[in-house]
């Protein structure tokens, strides 16, 4: 065996969405701020292309590497790389990073709850764990300062026509189409259509709208496109489908965090959600994340909410991943059949 490289991974999934943690064998990239470290691993692509694209990787994976905090109150740090983002925050990535930092023994686990501070290239979240057992049980992150952004707004789709949509950022940038409006009941069966139909969506926001973070310029595209499935009052609370369209065409496996985030601050601005409502949000695979809106604030002078977010993760092995010499891949490879819904 000989490899140029050796990169230890623990693999995880929250609520089915992969989530692997790079917990040793990449030297800190360089920047002053977790958000300047994440932009030079976007530009550089060396990494992303070495752990997502395949062999290694696939379209499904996402993979978050550890680094050491730069604000005094984290605990960790990590940077998030999904198939075509680097995000500054990610529900599904928050919480496999949470459950392996704690059941791995990375960071000291106390029963029946820890709460550590985590350090997203967005910002801080501030994360409670419920832990039993040795096993976090179920992770409770309060997300980054989420806003609605436009309500009600036309987008232009080729071949679709004009759309009624909302955009909003919650830790991640979303474009929200009606489900139902666009045919859909959130079945699993309907996952390709969903997954061609968002990109086609997302790419339509971009070109007509893009967006407009106050505190970060940087930020400036959609990176993603959520079917809203129509918000049920039942007696825990209000339940909602919920899928979402990835780049370059997948559908999360998760109820995806950053939507349910997005989604709350929507709810939120039309006065149809407050701080006394839960929102529990339901993937194509059944799986759940619950929401709640914990406080308000602004964000550059527009209201936001302070929305909490939870779900559950599980480890599902330990990887060593490697690059013999004479392989003539070394940053891997990815083709139409499956990078992108066709
Ligand atoms: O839960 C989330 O927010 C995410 N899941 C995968 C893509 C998004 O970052």
């Amino acid at each position: 065996m000989r490899s140029t490289k050796t990169i230890h991974v623990i693999s995880a999934h929250a609520e089915g969405e992969v989530g692997d943690v790079i917990v040793g064998g990449v030297t800190p990239p360089p920047g002053e701020t977790i958000w300047e470290q994440s932009r030079w691993i976007a530009r550089d692509q060396t990494l992303r292309n070495f752990v997502l694209n395949e062999p290694r990787g696939g379209v499904f994976r996402h993979v978050n590497l550890l680094v050491p905090p730069k604000h005094p109150e984290a605990d960790a740090a990590f940077i998030i790389m999904e198939p075509e983002d680097t995000p500054p925050m990610s529900g599904s990535n928050s919480i496999c990073v949470s459950t392996v930092l704690l059941d791995s023994g990375i960071l000291p686990m106390q029963e029946p709850v820890t709460e550590i501070t985590l350090e997203a290239p967005g910002g801080l979240v501030r994360v409670r764990a419920e832990c039993r057992n040795g096993k976090a049980e179920r992770i409770f992150v309060q997300n980054l300062p989420s806003f609605a952004e436009r309500l009600d707004a036309k987008l232009e789709v080729e071949g679709l026509g004009t759309l009624t949509v909302d955009t909003a950022y919650g830790g991640d940038s979303f474009v929200i189409v009606d489900a139902a409006a666009m045919g859909f009941s959130l079945k699993p069966e309907e996952a390709h259509d969903i997954a061609r139909l968002g990109v086609r969506i997302t790419n339509a926001a971009n070109a007509q709208f893009g967006l407009h973070h106050p505190e970060n310029p940087d930020w400036r595209h959609f990176s993603f496109c959520l079917f809203a499935g129509p918000v049920q009052r039942t007696a825990e609370g209000l339940r909602a489908g919920a899928a979402v369209a990835i780049q370059p065409g997948k559908v999360d496996r998760s109820p995806t965090g950053t939507a349910l985030s997005a989604r709350m601050a929507v709810l939120h601005a039309r006065g149809e959600m407050g701080p006394e409502d839960r929102l529990t949000a339901v993937s194509l695979i059944g799986s759940t994340f619950a929401g709640r809106i914990v406080g308000t604030t602004e964000v550059g002078g527009r209201p936001a909410i302070l929305p909490e977010i939870s779900g559950r993760a599980w480890i599902t092995g330990v990887h060593q991943h490697m690059l013999d010499p004479s392989d003539p891949w070394p940053e891997g490879y990815r083709l139409t059949d499956t990078w992108g819904a066709r």
